[in-house]
C-alpha cells in the first residue's frame, strides 16, 4: 500500500498559509511554491541509497556515506507542476526533467492528455511526479499510468494540497507509489475544487484567469 507522508513542518505550514491567501499575487505565489518544493525535496529524498566512502580530512580518514548516484527524474504535470520543478532541482541539480501535459475537463473533471516528453532512460530512474493539487486524483493517476506504460518502475508523487478523495483514489490505483503532501484538506466541493485549498494553482502561478 502507498505510504502517505504529510509534511507538517512549521516552515512548510507557514509558507502554505501564504499561498492559500487569496490576496497573494502571482509573483509571491510562484516564489513560495518554489520554496515549499525545496523543503519537500529534503523529505522526499530521505531514502536515497547511500554507499560507504573513506574521505581524507586534514586530520584523519573519515568513514562517510555518500549518495550512490541513483538517477532521478522530476516529472511535472503541466501546467501547475512546473511551479515545483526549480525548487526541487535546487537539492538534486543533476536530475533530468520530463513533462506530462494534462488538463482537467471542467465539466467531466476527467483528465485530458496533450503532451508527454520523458528522459530516454526513464525506466532506470527514480521518478518524482510533481503537481501542487491532488483533487479527484484523476490527473495524477493518469500521469503515473503514462509513466508506467513507458517503463517507469519506481515512482513517488509530491503535491502541496490534497483532498482525501484524491489520496484514496491514487493509493488504490497505484499502491506502489508513495504520496508526499504538505496538507490533506477537508474535502472536494461540487466543482471538484479542494476545500479550503488554494484555488486554481495553475491560474495563480501563471496569472491566467
Ligand atoms: O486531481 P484532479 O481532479 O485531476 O485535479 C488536479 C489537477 O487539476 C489542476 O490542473 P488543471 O486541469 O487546472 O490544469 P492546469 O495546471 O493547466 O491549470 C492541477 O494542477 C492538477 O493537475
Ligand atoms: O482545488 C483545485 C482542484 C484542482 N485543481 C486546482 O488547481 N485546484
Ligand atoms: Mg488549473
Amino acid at each position: 500500500m502507498s505510504r502517505i507522508i504529510e509534511i507538517n513542518h512549521p516552515l512548510v505550514l507557514h509558507k502554505l498559509a501564504i499561498i492559500r491567501d487569496k490576496n497573494t499575487g502571482s509573483k509571491e505565489f510562484r516564489e513560495v511554491v518554489e520554496e515549499i518544493s525545496t523543503l519537500m525535496a529534503y523529505e522526499v529524498t530521505r531514502d536515497l541509497p547511500m554507499e560507504e566512502v573513506d574521505i581524507e580530512t586534514p586530520v584523519a580518514t573519515a568513514h562517510c556515506k555518500m549518495i550512490t548516484g541513483k538517477k532521478l527524474a522530476i516529472v511535472p504535470i503541466l501546467r501547475a507542476g512546473i511551479g515545483m520543478v526549480d525548487g526541487m532541482l535546487k537539492l538534486v541539480p543533476a536530475a533530468k526533467v520530463g513533462h506530462i501535459g494534462l488538463y482537467r475537463d471542467e465539466s467531466t473533471l476527467q483528465p485530458v492528455e496533450y503532451f508527454c516528453k520523458l528522459p530516454k532512460d526513464i525506466e532506470e530512474r527514480e521518478v518524482i511526479v510533481v503537481d501542487p493539487m491532488l483533487a479527484t486524483g484523476g490527473s495524477a493517476i493518469d500521469a503515473i499510468h503514462m509513466l508506467k506504460k513507458r517503463g517507469a518502475k519506481s515512482i513517488k508523487f509530491v503535491g502541496l494540497v490534497a483532498a482525501p478523495e484524491g489520496i484514496k483514489a491514487l493509493s488504490e490505483k497505484h499502491p506502489d507509489v508513495d504520496i508526499f503532501i504538505a496538507s490533506i484538506d477537508e474535502k472536494l466541493n461540487e466543482h471538484g475544487y479542494i476545500v479550503p485549498g488554494l484555488g486554481d494553482a495553475g491560474d495563480r502561478l501563471f496569472g491566467t484567469k
